[in-house]
This record gives structure tokens, C-alpha cells and sequence, in this order.
């Protein structure tokens, strides 16, 4: 998941009919991997939707907070899940689920409960609120092993700062499709975003 791109593009989509042009518009833009959130009623058509259609890029949902929105999410197609933190009760349904995951983690001590049980891959959320690169840096030393794919106020501006760091896979980040060009149906704008991140690293 986390070499899949070096942004994994954070998308909330309200008409499902933009789903799969907003998935092949990241793809003619290099990008080969989507993270649909399930902050929609429309969310789990749209999983669906690019799951069949959009061979070419990889889905997963993004904002799994419990055990039935994961077992939703992989019915409709996706293929990982993404989750803003973890509980006890939905770290056991995602290992459950077979596929993979990138769970949140915001605290060394999150980030420590989570390689317990043999995670070594997570979400850093929010990662500018949370202390962003800096925080990042100061807790490689005592947490050696782990990746993280830092979400949350990741602009085009500050991903390479992200990037350039070991223990970041990838950044996730909505600003490759933003709400008002999903809603205009500006797929090229998208594409061009896409482009420009795609060449991050
Ligand atoms: O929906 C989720 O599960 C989340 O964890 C939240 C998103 O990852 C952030 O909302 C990213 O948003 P930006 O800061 O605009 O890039």
C-alpha cells in the first residue's frame, strides 16, 4: 500500500456517478492507488463502482471506525482499509478481514499498542496537527521498524518534507481531488493534480 504511490489521494465522493471518472482521471495521472472514505451515503456504491471498472488503480476505503464498515467495504470491493485510529474490537475485524490495513495512529504510545500486535505499517493522523515532520523525526530513534503514510493538512507544499523521511511510505492527502472540481466535474484538473504528485518521488 505504502509504495503503491507516493500520495495516496484521500477522496469523499457525494454523486456516485463521479467515482470511476475521478478514479481514471488519477490514473491517466500516475496514480495507481485511491483511498475512498466512507463519509457518503453514495460511498460503498463508489467502492463498488471503481472496484469493476478501474482495474488499473488499487481501492481501498478510508474512515473504517467499526467492525460492520469493514465487512461493508470489502462486500463492495476494497481491496485495503484505511482507518483514522483503532480500537480493540476493530483492529481484531481487520485482521479478521484478510486484507491489508493501515491503521491511525497520533501518539507514540498508539503507534507502540498497534506494533504489539505485529503492525509495523500505519497512518500517522493527523500528521500536521500531531506534530508533523518534526514529531515524525524525533520518534524514528525509539520506534525503529515502523512506516508511516502521514494524513491529514499533507499539501502538495509540504509532501516532500514527508517524503524525504525513512519511515514515510507515502502521504495521504484530499488535495488531488478537491470538492469543488469532484463537483464540476473538472477530471482534468484532477489529472493534472495527480500528475504533479505522482512526480513527488
Ligand atoms: O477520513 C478519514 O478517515 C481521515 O482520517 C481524514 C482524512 O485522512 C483527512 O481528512 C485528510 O484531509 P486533508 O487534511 O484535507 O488532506
Amino acid at each position: 500500500m505504502l509504495e503503491l504511490s507516493p500520495v495516496m489521494p484521500v477522496v469523499v465522493v457525494d454523486d456516485v456517478a463521479d467515482a470511476v471518472p475521478v478514479a481514471e482521471a488519477l490514473v491517466a495521472g500516475g496514480i495507481r492507488v485511491i483511498e475512498l472514505t466512507l463519509r457518503t451515503p453514495v460511498a460503498l456504491a463508489a467502492i463498488e463502482a471503481v472496484a469493476a471498472q478501474v482495474p488499473e488503480i488499487v481501492i481501498g476505503a478510508g474512515t473504517v471506525t467499526t467492525p460492520d464498515e469493514a465487512k461493508q467495504a470489502a462486500d463492495a470491493g476494497a481491496k485495503f482499509f484505511v482507518t483514522p485510529g483503532c480500537t480493540d474490537r476493530l483492529l481484531e475485524a481487520l485482521f479478521a478481514s484478510g486484507l491489508p490495513f493501515l491503521p491511525g495512529a497520533a501518539s507514540v504510545s498508539e503507534a507502540m499498542r498497534l506494533a504489539e500486535h505485529g503492525v509495523t505499517a500505519m497512518k500517522f493522523f493527523p500528521a500536521e496537527a500531531s506534530g508533523g515532520v518534526a514529531y515524525l523525526k524525533a520518534i524514528a530513534g525509539p520506534l525503529p521498524g515502523l512506516r508511516f503514510c502521514p494524513t491529514g493538512g499533507v499539501t502538495i507544499k509540504n509532501a516532500p518534507e514527508y517524503l524525504a523521511l525513512s519511515t514515510v511510505g507515502c502521504v495521504g492527502g484530499t488535495w488531488l481531488t478537491p470538492r469543488d472540481a469532484v463537483a464540476a466535474k473538472d477530471f482534468g484538473r484532477i489529472t493534472e493534480l495527480a500528475r504533479e504528485a505522482a512526480a513527488l518521488r
